[in-house]
């Protein structure tokens, strides 16, 4: 990263526009002095025609909070220390003062540390004048032509602005000479010495804005804002000078149009550049006066230069300045020279001082807070509430940051490196300010009589003159022309005849006379030809008159037919609006609802699935149970029948021992059956009664033996289990031993 590119603060984005109009962000230049002779150390370096640097001085060379040793700030341009007081006007005041003229609004600033050169910069030095002065001059080289008399133009006291009738004005004109009004200093009065110097300057700025069809008259007004209360600098006061009156604070008033003003504050009217300055310089006079003997300093309070331009049509002739309120535009520009911006603990400043500088302190923080929330408001789309009355300066400007006018700030800047910390904030708070921006002003409304009435006006005047002169009009006024109309003709030749033989001097005056009737005559011819061509430029211009009167109503009826297609626009607009978000809701809706559908689906699927695994489950089990109860019912089928079975064996042995017995007994010398063994069989015990544990487990009922030898040991259950297993294993069927019951 190599040094210049270190220490550049970042560029923002460019602010948001104005929604429906067009904005212009405020114009900021930054104007460095040169250093005192005094001043060792410069902190300043001017390194392109839009950009400063700072270095830090000595005591700085650390980097604190992670400032950068070198700092580059930019601004719309930046002038050092060679540049022209008349450079800088054209570059910064001149197209305010155009604006002025063409009935816009201005407001131009000066900011900047205490002895950086604001003063300098605003009101100039002798031989040196500043942009104040220059603007007055342009203003009056612009207008001069074109003022009303004096009293023609007279302010409401509402911050509004009437027009008198000459014959009004007139009246007023005697009455301020002969009451004792005082009086504004005249334009013929000579001008102070100490002035002089400042308002003479070569340079003829004039600008083209002008409308000839127009009546001009500037009113100015001085304010100083000191500890936070307006004074005006042009009051008029009966000073005593051994008890001398305290100034009275003025206050600040909204008119109809909500644009802020000084109530009863003074505005005089002045008919030239000179006659202004000489209005201002009496109230930088007064404001000398009170410093001296409030004992404070200049720099500590902001002084306001206001210059108001009022303008109206003349009437349909061309010859008054038309009757109308409602036609005469206003407009203003406001110079203003801020308080010197500083640090309370820099000058060990006390007392009062110190109630001065915070008061300073306080407007332009304010002034500060307005700027960045105004920013804000427009970078962010935030509509914050920007504190303008928190301090008269910002209160009295606020139309301008609302979209009242062109803004603009010189910043003044001392290269001395002891201002550098405060030339750091100044820098810092000039480069924010550009970034807001401000409404242009809208354009004037065109007046409805035809252009050109002025020289109309005066050509007719001056034709009459003539005339009036041929027809032997007034002495006074045709005599001169008369005289001269006889100079021009050729010199009569000596009528003098001293012979009778004479016939040289008589035809040469006859010659002389018919030649000088020649003249007259082609003078007549002449006369009447313009005369004809004068009534055809006549007829034409009237002819001319009534197409721009029909092309006005055209303009008008466009400019309607525009306004209710905008209207319509609007209205179309609107309805486009209220449908889009009318379609979103819908295609929110539709999109909620289809999601819930396909969530509905995903469940019913799922539950459709679940059910056919149920389904199978259920049919194992009914399989299974099936299988179980058939396998059971088999089984006890099958136990039946053995039971049954068994019975039928038992009964069949039993028949099969009966017979034997029986075939045993008719049969001797058989031996004798084997003794029969008695059992004891488990029935004799009876069922509730559990048998005890000595007794061991129940014995099995005891049944006759079907293999007699091996009885002698064994139970007959035991002859009995033999006899089922053997029976099993042979494949024959076989009863389960609980069946068995004999
Ligand atoms: N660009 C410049 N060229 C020459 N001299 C200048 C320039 N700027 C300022 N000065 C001189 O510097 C001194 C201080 O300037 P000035 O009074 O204008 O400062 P300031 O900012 O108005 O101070 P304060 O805040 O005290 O009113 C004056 O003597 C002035 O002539």
């Amino acid at each position: 990263m190599n040094r210049q590119q270190k220490g550049r603060t970042p560029r923002r984005p460019p602010p948001k526009k104005f929604p429906g109009s067009q904005s212009d962000p405020v114009g900021v230049y930054c104007r460095v002095r040169p250093l005192g002779q005094d001043d060792k150390e410069c902190c300043i370096e001017v390194i392109s025609s839009s950009t400063i640097q700072l270095h830090a001085p000595e005591g700085f060379k650390t980097n604190r909070n992670g400032e950068y040793k070198e700092t580059q700030y930019s601004f719309k341009k930046v002038f050092g220390v060679s540049i022209s007081q008349t450079d800088l006007f054209e570059h910064v005041a001149k197209p305010l003062v155009d604006d002025l003229i063409s009935g816009k609004n201005g407001l131009l600033f000066t900011y900047g540390v205490t002895g950086s050169g604001k003063t300098f910069t605003m009101t100039g030095s002798p031989g040196e004048g500043g942009l104040l002065p220059r603007s007055l001059y342009m203003i009056f080289n612009s207008i001069s032509p074109y003022q009303a008399k004096r009293y023609v133009f007279k302010t409401d006291d509402k911050n509004g602005m009437e027009v008198q009738s000459e014959v009004e004005a007139l009246l007023e004109r005697q009455r301020r000479d002969h009451v004792s009004i005082p009086k504004t200093p005249s334009s013929r009065q000579k001008l102070d010495p100490e002035i002089a110097d400042m308002i003479k300057t070569e340079d003829a700025y004039q600008t083209e804005g002008v409308d000839e069809d127009s009546s001009y008259c500037v009113f100015v007004s001085y304010v100083e804002i000191y500890n936070n209360y307006i004074y005006d600098l042009l009051e008029e006061t009966q000073d005593d000078v051994i008890k001398p009156k305290a100034p009275q604070s003025r206050s600040l008033r909204e008119d109809q149009n909500h644009n802020m003003y000084v109530a009863g504050c003074m505005e005089v009217e002045v008919k030239s550049a000179e006659e202004a300055f000489q209005v201002f310089w009496r109230g930088q006079k007064k404001r000398k006066v009170a410093n001296t003997r409030l004992n404070r300093e200049s720099s500590r309070s902001h002084s306001v230069f206001i210059i108001k331009l009022a303008q109206a049509p003349l009437d349909a002739e061309g010859d008054n300045v038309l009757q109308d309120k409602n036609q005469v535009t206003v407009s203003q520009l406001c110079l203003v020279d801020l308080a010197g911006s500083e640090r309370t603990g820099r000058t060990g400043a006390e007392g009062t001082r110190v109630r001065e500088a915070g008061n300073i302190n306080q407007s332009l923080l304010t002034l500060r807070t307005c700027i960045e929330i105004l920013r804000e408001n427009q970078m962010c789309g935030t509509s914050k509430m920007v504190p303008y009355r928190d301090s008269k300066i910002t209160h009295l400007f606020k139309n301008y940051f609302d979209g009242e006018g062109k803004v603009r700030m010189v910043v003044c800047v001392n290269p001395n490196a002891d201002d550098y910390e405060e030339t750091l904030l100044v820098m810092r708070f000039a480069e924010m300010t550009q970034e807001v921006e401000v409404a242009r002003p809208v354009e004037r409304p065109i007046c409805g009589f035809t252009p050109g009435r002025r020289h109309r006006n005066q050509a007719f005047k001056e034709e009459l003159t003539r005339k009036l002169v041929e027809r032997g009009g007034p002495i006074d006024t045709d005599f001169h022309v008369l005289t001269n109309l006889v100079q021009s003709l050729p010199p009569l030749p000596s009528s003098e005849v001293t012979d009778p033989h004479d016939d040289i001097t008589l035809p040469r005056l006859i010659e002389a006379l018919e030649n000088r009737q020649r003249i007259r005559q082609t003078i007549v011819d002449e006369y009447n030809r313009k005369d004809s061509n004068m009534v055809s430029t006549e007829n034409i211009l009237q002819e001319q008159n009534v197409k721009l009167l029909e092309k006005d109503q055209l303009i008008q009826s466009g400019k309607m037919e525009i306004e209710r297609l905008e209207k319509k626009i609007k209205t179309q607009e609107y309805k486009i609006d209220v449908l889009q978000k009318t379609t979103k809701n819908y295609e929110d809706d539709k999109r909620s609802m289809q999601q819930e559908l396909e969530t509905r689906e995903q469940r019913l699927h799922r539950e459709l699935s679940e059910k056919r695994r149920m389904e199978q489950r259920m049919q194992g089990m009914v399989t299974d149970t099936q299988h179980k109860w058939e396998k059971e019912c088999d089984r006890r089928v099958n136990a039946m029948q053995l039971t049954m079975q068994n019975k039928l064996w038992v009964k069949d042995e039993k028949l099969k021992q009966l017979k034997a017995i029986v075939t045993e007994s008719k049969t001797p010398g058989r031996p004798d059956p084997p003794p029969r063994q008695t059992h004891t069989a488990p029935q004799s015990q009876p069922r509730w009664q559990r048998p005890s544990r000595e007794e061991g487990p129940p014995k099995r009922s005891a049944s006759p033996s079907p293999l007699p030898t091996e009885s002698c040991n064994k139970t007959v259950s035991d002859v009995y289990f033999e006899a089922y297993m053997e029976r099993f294993k042979s494949g024959q069927n076989v009863m389960p031993h609980s069946e068995i019951s004999l």
